[in-house]
């Protein structure tokens, strides 16, 4: 199929895209419609089209500058905190318009939570890391970290402490040292607080945005475990620039290529054993990229 595209309102590059409906068979998480981003009078992404689908693992893969991140901010509307950004289009978050005018940002972004390339933990002590969450989002009798267990509310944060830790694969290293400082931690350790950290405020989907690409071999194995382990119960997507990351951890994948196109998408094992699209082969065979 040839699309043409425009900058401005001027025709652009010819784009050859090849296009295979890829159907997963399952509820979509995320459905985005005809979505265009631009900074400013710049267009990072092009009349992207892509159903996302429920508790799997979804990686965005594609060269530098190609609108990964961009992409992935859109799904739970970090790109509104950047002045020069504006959206075209729709992102249905389970069948729900989130750029409606009622959506609640800090509910939405409980529930859509992020990961990022550094980890960011709070200068306080493990425990108070993964507390700070449940803590900020309502009163501890009445908020959300009574709905999430029972028991009072020492038991219910020591409770709640455990399975998040437990639930990014850390506990049993740090469990003898909760009140130690987290920037102690070692750098795969912070990220994988970071992933405790979001799941404590029960969300339902993780978006990660080169979340091992700081990481050294060891702690990068222990992230993409856990990565495949969250699917189970999470919907996860992931932005990486490694191309076998992608291909060891995820269910599907999506190929976006310069200029923002999101050029094929599909199941993982056919994007990097038979691509449709000859761009997207030269890419991941590293012809280009
Ligand atoms: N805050 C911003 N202000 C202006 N332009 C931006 C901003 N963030 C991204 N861009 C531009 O949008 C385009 C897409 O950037 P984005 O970071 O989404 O790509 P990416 O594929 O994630 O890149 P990388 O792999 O290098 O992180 C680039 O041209 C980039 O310069």
């Amino acid at each position: 199929m040839s699309v043409e595209t425009t900058v401005n309102g001027e025709p652009e590059e010819q784009i050859e895209t090849e296009w295979t409906e890829y159907g997963f068979g399952g509820d979509a998480a995320f459905s985005v419609r005809d979505l265009d981003v631009y900074y400013d009078d710049d267009r990072a992404l092009r009349s992207i089209d892509i159903d996302i689908p429920e508790e799997s693992v979804t990686a965005l893969i594609g060269p530098s500058g190609c609108g990964k991140s961009t992409f992935l901010r859109c799904l739970n509307r970090m790109n509104d905190r950047i002045r020069a950004a504006r959206i075209e289009g729709s992102v249905a978050f389970r069948d729900r318009d989130i750029y409606g005018t009622d959506v609640d940002l800090v509910e939405l972004r409980r529930r859509i939570g992020m990961v990022f390339q550094q980890p960011n933990p709070f200068p306080k002590s493990i425990r108070d890391n993964i507390a700070y969450g449940p803590r900020k989002h309502g009163d501890i009798n009445t908020g959300l970290l009574s709905r999430l267990l029972g028991g009072d509310d020492r038991e219910r944060e020591e409770e709640l402490v455990e399975r998040c830790l437990r639930g990014a694969a850390l506990w049993e290293e740090v469990s003898d040292r909760l009140d130690d400082n987290a920037l102690g931690l070692s750098g795969g350790q912070q990220q994988r607080l970071c992933i405790a950290r979001a799941l404590a405020v029960d969300p339902e989907v993780i978006l990660m945005d080169e979340p091992a690409s700081a990481l050294d071999p060891i702690a990068t194995s222990k992230i993409e475990d856990l990565v495949e382990d969250l699917a189970e119960e999470y919907t996860v997507v992931i932005v990486t620039h490694n191309m076998q990351q992608a291909a060891r951890i995820s269910d599907q994948t999506a190929v976006f290529l310069t200029g923002g196109h999101l050029v094929e998408y599909g199941d993982t094992d056919q994007i990097f054993e038979n691509p449709q699209s000859q761009r997207v082969e030269d890419y991941i065979t590293g012809k280009f990229g």
